[in-house]
């Protein structure tokens, strides 16, 4: 993240601002709306042409120091990075405004989903729930492994972007000297805040876990998991009321994990990752693991390259001269003598220029056949041309082959990816895997590769060195294993593979396989060693001598549309399309690779410590400026609300809450208590928050 930029602007974004540009960067397209600490505006990134959102957060009252801890803290925060919490992107301060720039999540929050589910009378499958679930506590997790806490889990701060959570605001509650906990209650929703937590125990790493419990039970009934009358009511229940049951149409194995995470004690609570590792969970997991790799294999924007590989060599090989087409072409002179300002230049890198029907040629599509044709009818120049032809045509016939090869080799590799994921999580718990036949079985990979054979061999070499652990058909080898009619199980394999190269020097690895491609595009290096590149040198020079045109498509990976450098702001139509095509199928296939490997990482992560871990830097919940500033502007606004009868209506409150009568009645009668002895009934809510935070550590 670059460093924050002050901008010199005192006033906030209004509604008068649509279309402005903020910090020479962002143009605000509208206001998506306003929470109880700033307001969230979608913009338009003029440098990358994305959508983002642009929070802006008021530090009017806060000192200078502390608005640049702000700037800190939420560029410590940008270095998170886990495919479920929100990205952030940039910072700065504009005049008394803290603005933070996020991703843009199209789905809109959780609880905007829960109303509009309600409303339709639909409920979400447990699949859904848990697929979310395990997405929160995924992110979570990450977090909690930094040491980070986010504070204020509720389903307003919960994104989706392609229906897959995204954790949002992990930075305002950092930002505001790490308390949304005391936040939330001074705001009216204290419904995600832990029993220890309204006990003024503090927060911790479990009172997170609390409010993923409360997130989930709001999947499953689009209810909150502790309602009560008022404030004081919901409290009452969070701290001393009944654990909620999911509904019936929910299984046993989702309401007994609720039940855990719903414990009052936090240090009988479990962690993210003792959650995770639940059975239940894990079962569901792998099967999120195994969609994931499906959505990546048949994602065209993810499986693109391969395509354009194939359809490129076709099309190259389709547009080439062929000798027979030259020497009719030339026996019925209609294609005329090549003449001087139709020059064909012996040397490679030059252009050669041809005449109109020899083009009409050219875009007719053939199959090239090389006859024995007496050559001696052709110029010395066609000759030279010809021959480039044959050269040409044997360095695509190759390229073909190896491009088909490296075709099949990644649709094996991907098909030995997801075996070793579904088991990879079996090898932890059956001694039978054990660690070396891992080994082997990379290796086996490996040199099987190394000798290019076909997949069906590869399939069968590893089955042959199995050492007994059965586990699956191979039937994930499609075509190939099905033609053999070879039901014999394949064991998993070790998924990573990515410092293998093959003899030509070019990874195994998909990903690496790409940039090695690409790299031919940003540089002309045809090191003699590394023989696909020069092949694809040497080839659309050859037909590059022809038409220049099939220079540009012979690239065996074409190279990603650079981002648009036009200086007009886009339109947000075209900001749209721009993320979705150029980055979008990279980013694609980078966040489906992202999310697997989290889950993975989950799967094999042998650590299962039920830690607990509170926020040390902070021995206060409010930073003593920030408290004493809201507590301050409570004070004034319960004041005006109430008038003469504030006093009273204060110190009722606090003997019965805090002081001398503690105890003595119950939340009902506090409440009505209070509303008798105030002017102003509602007013009496704000006493309680002031309270609250005054009384708070
Ligand atoms: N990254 C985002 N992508 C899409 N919508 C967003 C994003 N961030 C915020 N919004 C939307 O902007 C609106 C205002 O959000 P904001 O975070 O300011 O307040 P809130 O979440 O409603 O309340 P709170 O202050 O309690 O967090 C909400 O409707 C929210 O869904």
């Amino acid at each position: 993240m670059p460093p924050p930029r002050d901008v010199k602007k005192s006033t906030s974004i209004t509604a008068d601002d649509d279309k402005r540009v903020v910090a020479n960067r962002y143009r605000v397209e509208k206001k998506l709306g306003s929470g109880n600490f700033g307001t969230a505006f979608l913009v338009t990134d003029l440098k990358t042409d994305e959508f983002k959102v642009l929070k802006e957060v008021s530090v009017g009252d806060m000192q200078s120091d502390e608005s640049i801890e702000s700037v800190h803290e939420a560029n410590l925060l940008s270095k998170l990075d886990n495919p479920y919490i929100l990205k952030y992107s940039d910072s700065f301060l504009d005049g008394e405004y803290f603005c933070i720039v996020t991703e843009y999540c199209e789905g809109g929050d959780l609880d905007v989903r829960f109303k509009q589910l309600k409303k339709e009378n639909r409920r979400l499958s447990e699949e859904q729930v848990l697929d979310w679930t395990v997405q929160l506590l995924t992110a979570v997790n990450y977090m909690h492994s930094r040491r980070v806490l986010h504070r204020d889990l509720k389903a307003r701060n919960i994104f989706l972007k392609n229906e897959n959570v995204k954790i949002g605001d992990f930075g305002i509650s950092r930002i505001l000297q790490g308390t949304m906990d005391m936040a939330s209650t001074f705001t009216g929703t204290p419904y995600y805040m832990s029993p220890e937590v309204l006990k003024h125990e503090g927060y911790n790493s479990k009172s997170d876990v609390w409010s993923i419990g409360c997130l989930l039970y709001e999947m499953c009934t689009y209810q909150h998991a502790f309602e009560g009358q008022g404030l004081m009511g919901v409290m009452y229940k969070i701290v001393e009321g009944k654990i909620p049951e999911l509904p019936s149409c929910y299984s046993k194995d989702l309401n007994s994990i609720l039940k855990k995470i719903f414990r009052k004690d936090p240090a009988q609570r479990p962690s993210c990752l003792d959650l995770l590792k639940e059975p239940y969970i894990m079962n569901h997991i792998k099967s999120m693991i195994k969609r994931l790799e499906d959505s990546r294999l048949n994602d065209p924007d993810s499986t693109l390259v391969v395509k354009n590989d194939r359809s490129e060599i076709a099309k190259a090989l389709n547009t080439k001269i062929s000798l027979r087409d030259l020497q009719s072409q030339r026996q019925q002179k209609i294609l005329p003598q090549l003449t001087a300002t139709q020059t064909v230049q012996p040397d490679d890198d030059e252009d050669i220029k041809i005449g109109q029907n020899f083009q009409t040629v050219i875009s007719r599509p053939k199959t090239t056949v090389y006859t024995s044709a007496p050559e001696k009818e052709l110029t010395p120049k066609e000759k030279m041309l010809l021959n480039k032809l044959k050269k040409a045509d044997e360095e695509g016939a190759k390229m073909s082959q190896i491009t088909k090869d490296n075709y099949e080799e990644r649709m094996l590799r991907e098909s030995i990816r997801r075996e070793a994921t579904v088991h990879s999580s079996v090898r932890h718990h059956n001694p039978l895997l054990n660690k070396q036949n891992y080994v082997n079985y990379e290796q086996i990979i490996n040199s099987t590769l190394k000798k290019s054979q076909s997949i069906k061999n590869i399939a069968r070499e590893s089955f042959d060195e199995d050492e007994g652990t059965i586990l699956q058909t191979v039937q994930h080898f499609g075509n190939n294993r099905n033609e053999s009619n070879d039901t014999r199980p394949i064991r998993p394999m070790r998924t990573r593979i990515e410092n293998a190269f093959d003899e030509q020097g070019i990874p195994y690895d998909p990903e690496l396989t790409n940039e090695y491609y690409q790299n031919d595009f940003e540089n002309d290096d045809s090191s003699p060693e590394r023989k696909p590149r020069s092949t694809i040198n040497s080839l659309s020079k050859t037909i590059g001598g022809y038409q220049r045109k099939a220079t540009t498509a012979l690239p065996i990976r074409k190279p990603l549309p650079k981002p648009s450098t036009d200086k007009k702001a886009p339109t947000v139509r075209n900001s749209l399309s721009v993320s979705k095509t150029y980055g979008g199928q990279s980013k694609n296939k980078n966040e489906y690779n992202e999310m697997i490997n989290q889950m993975q990482s989950v799967l094999l992560d042998d650590k299962h410590p039920n830690e607990t871990f509170g926020d040390d830097s902070k021995t206060s919940v409010f930073g003593a400026n920030i408290k004493n500033y809201k507590i301050l502007n409570l004070k004034r606004q319960a004041m005006r609300l109430l008038g003469d009868s504030y006093q009273s209506v204060y110190d009722y409150l606090r003997d019965n809450r805090f002081g001398s009568k503690r105890g003595l009645l119950d939340e009902s009668k506090i409440i009505q208590g209070s509303k008798e002895l105030a002017s102003n009934p509602n007013a009496c809510f704000l006493v309680d928050q002031l309270l609250f935070l005054e009384e708070s550590p």
